[in-house]
């Protein structure tokens, strides 16, 4: 199994060969902070890697399944992600990255949705990227798939292995033995608890939270639950393999045979479990029914250029980036994506990532570095807020491309800018905001956020009950939208809604 690794580490935060080892000593230390457990680095950019090949797609999948399955796919280059991919109508995820990266994926690291066909294989090990990694799940080449008569499903496996897959699997073999990029598997456990964690999190994020305010009556623990379990449906069918004898016998095409072996085989399934179950909590914190985001300034507006599911999908790749906080108590992510002239042919479309980040010390900084108090520490100087960079500042400073003046630029942000964030958005040139507004208007002393509300020059664009839906008021959702009623939500919440100290993620 030359080339393949088992990573199932019992630390998630572990460092990897060939990663930043100051990367893991940065981290909040949860046990001492009170703190969440955190997604490890790999694990975010294999959920990202997930989260992309589930992008909205302008064309459903044909109803006759393809042998060729869609994949997502990140880029990453100094522990930064610097793509974000996905297959497209022409292009697979791995030549979307090649037509947008060229040469320049020497040295990147590359985390597929799925093992990559061969055909994407070849150049990518040719431009020189230091290493691939991919979820050990269907490869790109279907093996559950066959166009021949017999078709297969998840329910009906086909006897044997469709022979263009088999070939593909030869060909991706002898490519990974032979390369100089490190073609592996690179899975971790969920830190203990973080399934659990999120679970939590979710429920209680801004979004959750911005419709109780709209509803009080409303059961948001028994609409998340409904959505998660609806997420964790459709998310296992598209991302897990369903039973042992399958996943064994793909493993084994894929020269993956030592994962077939126990204990190995039982913790990679459960390891690929507990990550899908994360995504699905995750977006299952942003449901989809009646609720969207639409313009602030006039809530029957209807939201311009790009479609809800699209925004939706992009605040669920910053609320992933938001469990990488280094923040004891309030993780924030931010992910800006720009639209550009004419569609590429990856399944993003005119859309192309400019940067993302989470709240976190300045880069390189040690454990224990700088305060990590939050504002219930009675000495100023201990607290953290002059030290944290927020999330969209490491947005745009870590961003990867230049922010065009001609070009749409859109920050998708988890929690609302605050007002030491409001002037770097405008000064960036960013055009489109997507966030919720549940902290607008307020001053907490060392953060305040009442800048938002006179941000003429961006279209903003908050997280709120569909005009549509407000208007008949249905399925016991109250009756309170526009602005008026926003604001006065906002001034009883600086009142009456401060959070505990155990505050969570968002
Ligand atoms: O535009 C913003 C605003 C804030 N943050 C981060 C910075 C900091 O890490 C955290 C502060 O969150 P919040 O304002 O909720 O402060 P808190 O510590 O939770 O205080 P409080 O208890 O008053 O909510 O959010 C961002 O990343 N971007």
């Amino acid at each position: 199994m030359e080339g393949t690794e088992i990573r199932n580490q019992t630390d998630p935060d572990q460092s990897m060969p060939g990663q930043d080892t100051r990367e893991s000593s940065t981290q909040t230390d949860c046990r001492l902070q009170g703190h969440g457990p955190r997604l490890s680095k790999v694990n975010l950019f294999t959920l990202l890697s997930l989260w992309m090949e589930l992008f909205p797609q302008e064309q459903p999948e044909e109803d006759e399944p393809s042998e060729i399955r869609r994949v997502g796919l990140v880029v990453v280059q100094d522990s930064k992600v610097v793509g974000l991919h996905c297959s497209g109508p022409e292009l697979h995820a791995g030549q979307a990255a090649i037509i947008q990266h060229g040469a320049s994926l020497a040295d990147c690291h590359l985390y597929f949705s799925r093992r990559p066909c061969a055909t994407c294989l070849k150049m990518i090990v040719n431009a020189g990227v230091s290493q691939i990694s991919f979820w050990p799940g269907d490869p790109e080449v279907s093996m559950l798939r066959s166009s021949s008569a017999n078709t297969s499903s998840p329910q009906n496996p086909p006897r044997s292995i469709p022979e263009e897959a088999a070939l593909d699997a030869v060909a991706a073999e002898k490519l990974k033995s032979n390369s100089r990029p490190h073609i592996c598997v690179l899975l971790q456990p969920p830190a203990p608890g973080l399934a659990q964690f999120v679970y939590e999190t979710s429920r209680d994020c801004d979004f959750m939270e911005r419709m109780k305010d709209d509803d009080p009556g409303l059961n948001t623990e028994e609409l998340f639950n409904r959505e998660r379990t609806r997420h964790l449906k459709d998310f296992s069918s598209q991302l897990l393999v369903r039973t042992s004898l399958q996943h064994r016998e793909i493993l084994t095409h894929m020269g993956l045979e030592d994962f077939c072996v126990e204990p190995h085989f039982s913790n990679l399934r459960n390891n690929m479990t507990e990550l899908v179950e994360v995504l699905a909590a995750v977006a299952a914190g942003l449901p989809q029914q009646h609720y969207g985001f639409y313009r602030s300034e006039t809530s029957t507006t209807p939201h311009e250029g790009l479609s809800q599911e699209v925004v939706r999908h992009c605040i669920i790749q910053a609320r992933l980036l938001a469990y990488r906080t280094e923040d004891p108590k309030v993780g924030v992510g931010a992910v800006i994506w720009a639209k550009g002239a004419s569609a590429g042919s990856d399944g993003t479309g005119c859309l192309y990532l400019v940067g993302c980040g989470y709240n976190a010390y300045p880069a390189g900084s040690q454990y224990a570095e700088y305060p990590q108090m939050d504002n219930k520490q009675k000495d100023r100087q201990r607290r953290k807020y002059r030290y944290i960079v927020h999330a969209e500042q490491n947005a745009l400073t870590f961003r990867t491309r230049h922010i065009k003046p001609d070009e749409h630029t859109m920050l998708f942000v988890t929690k609302c800018p605050c007002d030491e964030c409001v002037p770097l958005i405008r000064g960036a040139g960013i055009t489109h905001i997507y966030t919720s507004d549940q902290d607008r208007d307020k001053d907490k002393g060392e953060i305040s956020y009442l800048r938002f509300s006179s941000l003429k020059d961006t279209s903003k664009f908050i997280w709120q009950r569909s005009p549509s839906a407000s208007s008949h008021h249905t399925n016991g959702f109250g009756a309170k939208h526009g602005r008026p009623e926003e604001q006065e939500s906002h001034s009883n919440k600086k009142l009456c809604t401060h959070r505990s100290d155990m505050s969570p993620v968002s």
